[in-house]
């Protein structure tokens, strides 16, 4: 099901469905700046489950919200991009606002590359920025040519990193990007009207009360059949069989008869099934479900998450999957991403992340699982609550509740390393990284990573 998604600094090659670059949102508030997301990356390819997982307050919901656009007043992303690749959400944007597209083919062929990132680095642009190459971390713009840096690289990396923003080349405002074929919109840039656009259609977003999704004066079938006209332009009986055959699909026993009914006569998990119909009505790329089946008990809970499974298997759907619930995570995803206090601290393909936790927040994760600790006398949980992320990251979050912390973590801010023991794409971000290093080695890593973090920021 998984699909290896493509290394960031490798021109060419197919996008994911979804790419999140240093995503930060804020809220403004009277007294003070919540970095409820701050500086996250990841990607989710074709047809792959990604799972978000965290203890409430960590920024899940809120990444969430940021990808579709949905960030409410005081809040506002204010750094990072979002890369939507869904082929029909570009082509109709692109119809729609002809002059906020960049046209990478064409900028091929205007711009001498060399030039651009010659001028990138004049201006102190780090290379690690420049290529988004791990290795090339540590290296100062002053020390390296341009001619260094150009191969496997390409206008579209630039681009894509907005960096010939900077060198005005392409617009602040442009959210439409086409290679050829490919490309992809900035969800973060949209105007409101575009979002609408793909909402529902591009992708569809599943929350943890039904009822939010559901009017209640609509009879169930009546809403799957006005999500129909919408997307798929159905009217009349074809509607209405369709609708029957979605019931069918999410398990909604005698739909022919339920489709009549109002959302306050189904169950809980019932109107969850059909909130999952309607969203399929939409026939959307990526489905996002933030905490999905957390209200609902065990076994209806267990069945909702086969069902994701098997519709995913169908057709070919990407899946983000908000959960706090490790257990959750075991089950349904492919890749997963720990966030604690706006921050991805660990990310593994899920069997590594199990069988392998490196992070302590992760391992503390874990062992508060029920059932994990047959034996203990109590179940063990990570004492303390997620910190406001109020203040830039000039620490360790963590470090407070931290069993492993020492010293250096109060001072430098850890960087994401990798951690993978194989071939796995494994990475933590924690001062006892890199594991062959002497601790005092593994703190200078992070300090200079850190440094140069913080003085190739905008
Ligand atoms: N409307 C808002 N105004 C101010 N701060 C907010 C607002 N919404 C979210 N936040 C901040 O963002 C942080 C992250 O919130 P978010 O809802 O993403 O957490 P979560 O991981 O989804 O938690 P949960 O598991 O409880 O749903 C919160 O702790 C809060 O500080
Ligand atoms: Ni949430």
């Amino acid at each position: 099901m998984s699909q290896q998604t493509q290394r960031p600094g490798s021109a060419g090659g197919e996008e994911p469905v979804l790419a999140v670059d240093n995503l930060q949102t804020s809220f403004f508030t009277d007294r003070e700046t919540i970095r409820a997301v701050d500086g996250i990356s990841f990607e989710i390819g074709d047809g792959e489950t990604v799972g978000i997982v965290g203890e409430s307050g960590s920024g899940k919901s809120v990444t969430a919200r940021s990808i579709m656009g949905l960030v409410d007043t005081p809040g506002r992303v204010v750094g990072g991009s979002v890369r939507f690749s869904d082929p029909t959400t570009v082509e109709r944007l692109a119809d729609d606002y002809p002059r906020r597209v960049v046209d990478v083919a064409k900028l091929r062929e205007q711009e001498d590359l060399g030039s651009l990132v010659g001028e990138l680095l004049s201006r102190g642009v780090s290379p690690a920025r420049i290529t988004g190459d791990p290795d090339h971390r540590g290296l100062a713009a002053r020390d390296v040519d341009a001619t260094d840096l150009l191969d496997g690289l390409d206008v579209r990396d630039l681009v894509k990193r907005r960096l010939t923003d900077r060198l005005g080349v392409t617009d602040e405002t442009d959210f439409v990007v086409r290679d050829g074929d490919v490309g992809y919109v900035d969800t973060t840039r949209a105007p409101e009207p575009a979002l609408r656009g793909f909402r529902g259609s591009g992708i569809a977003m599943i929350f943890q009360d039904p009822l939010t999704s559901l009017n209640p004066v609509y009879t169930v079938g009546n809403q799957i059949k006005e999500a129909l006209r919408l997307h798929q332009n159905l009217r009349g009986k074809p509607a209405t069989d369709e609708a029957i055959r979605l019931l069918e699909a999410v398990q909604i026993p005698d739909a022919r008869r339920r489709i009549d009914e109002y959302p306050h006569q189904f169950s809980g998990g019932m109107r969850q099934r059909a909130v999952i119909a309607m969203a399929l009505a939409c026939q959307p790329e990526l489905l996002i479900c933030d905490e999905p089946t957390t209200a609902l008990d065990v076994t209806i809970q267990a069945q909702i998450l086969e069902l994701l499974d098997e519709l995913q298997e169908e057709r070919d759907l990407s899946i983000m999957f908000i959960t706090h619930d490790m257990g959750v995570i075991a089950e349904i995803a492919d890749r997963v991403n720990v966030m604690y206090a706006g921050e991805v601290v660990e990310s593994a393909p899920v069997e590594d992340l199990f069988a392998n936790p490196k992070h302590p927040y992760t391992q503390g994760l874990l062992a508060s699982i029920p059932g994990e600790n047959v034996g203990a006398d109590r179940l063990a949980t990570i004492e303390g609550d997620v910190p406001t992320p109020n203040e830039p990251p000039t620490y360790c979050r963590f470090a407070p509740r931290c069993p492993e912390a020492f010293e250096a973590c109060e001072a430098i801010h850890p960087q994401s390393v990798d951690v993978s023991d194989r071939e796995a794409d494994h990475t933590a971000s924690c001062l006892l990284y890199p594991e062959d290093r002497s601790e005092e080695e593994a703190v200078a890593y992070h300090r200079d990573l850190a440094a140069e973090e913080v003085s190739s920021d905008d």
